[in-house]
């Protein structure tokens, strides 16, 4: 039998509509949740990504501010835009959208986020929260992967998860995500000598590479869940993921769909991220 769908548009749609209320309760209590989204560049993706933010804010009633800078900008001219927008009460989380430009150091940007406006996860104060389990920000794509399982019924407790790809805004916190959960995990990434001996014990696979097929049918044991984070484009320019999706559907026992699974929860994910920011500093 295939595969059930993960439908990660839906799941959105359920809790863009639970964030709605939280909003609106925030706003009777005299806060207006507030996002700024910074865009450095003309990365036709990252535009694409960032416009969906945006409206994403409107849907659920979340205050936006869209700054769009040129590719040219220095990165002392970022981090002075980021300075003032930590010191702005009306602005709750901040995202610089990546990649930069290869001039502007990234980390030093994410570093100079005020930690509780980095609705992004990526500061190491967020990064070392989550290592050592205390409250901060999640990275929105781990975060919404998490999500989709805990949806399906799937409970990481006990169960062999093996997450392909070790980056920082993706696989570390995901694993650490799942070993929280209490699944055993297993990272797997580019000088792993037989990935395929791993993922066929796995009872979850996370695919975050960024390569199409890292996944194939004969790698996944029977109803597997599959997690796909990966964001390629065929031969035909059509959108796809690093899973061979028509080959590991008839195998696995859970998939998501490239597009429509993982991208949309997070893009819900920040959304959460930002109002939990404005009830914090509501409190
Ligand atoms: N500051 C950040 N930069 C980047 C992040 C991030 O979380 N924070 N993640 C990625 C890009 N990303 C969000 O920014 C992202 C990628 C894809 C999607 C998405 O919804 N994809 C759709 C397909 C969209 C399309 O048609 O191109 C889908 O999968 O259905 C959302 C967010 C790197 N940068
Ligand atoms: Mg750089």
């Amino acid at each position: 039998m295939a595969a059930q769908l993960i439908d990660g548009a839906a799941l959105s749609r359920l809790w863009r509509a639970r964030l709605s209320e939280r909003v609106t309760a925030l706003k009777a209590r005299g806060t207006l949740p507030g996002l700024a989204v910074i865009l450095v560049g003309d990365n036709p993706a990252s535009q694409v990504y960032v416009r969906n933010k945006v409206k994403a804010c409107q849907e659920v009633g979340i205050h936006s501010v869209l700054e769009t800078y040129p590719a040219s900008l220095t990165e002392d001219a970022l981090l002075a835009r980021v300075r003032a927008l930590n010191a702005d009460p009306a602005i709750h989380g901040i995202l610089v959208q990546l990649p930069l430009p290869a001039h502007i150091d990234a980390q030093r940007v994410i570093e100079t986020i005020a930690p509780e406006k980095d609705v992004d996860g990526f500061h190491v104060a967020n990064a070392g929260a989550l290592m050592v389990g205390r409250p901060g920000f999640w990275p929105c794509t781990p975060y919404g992967c998490m999500k989709m399982l805990e949806h399906i019924g799937c409970d990481p407790c006990g169960k062999h998860a093996v997450v392909i790809g070790r980056s920082n805004i993706v696989g570390k916190p995901m694993a650490l995500m799942l070993l929280q959960a209490n699944a055993t995990v297993t990272i797997c990434h580019s000088a792993t000598a037989d990935l395929a001996h791993h993922t066929r014990q796995a009872d979850i696979v996370v695919a975050a590479v960024g390569k199409r097929n890292v996944l194939t049918a004969d790698m996944v044991k029977p109803g597997a869940v599959v997690i796909d984070v990966g964001m390629n484009r065929d031969e035909a320019g059509k959108l796809c993921g690093d899973v061979d999706f028509e080959g590991v559907r008839q195998v696995a026992g859970w998939i998501t769909p490239v597009p429509g699974g993982v991208g949309p929860m997070t893009i819900t994910m920040l959304l959460l991220n930002t109002v939990e920011a404005a009830e914090r500093a509501a409190r």
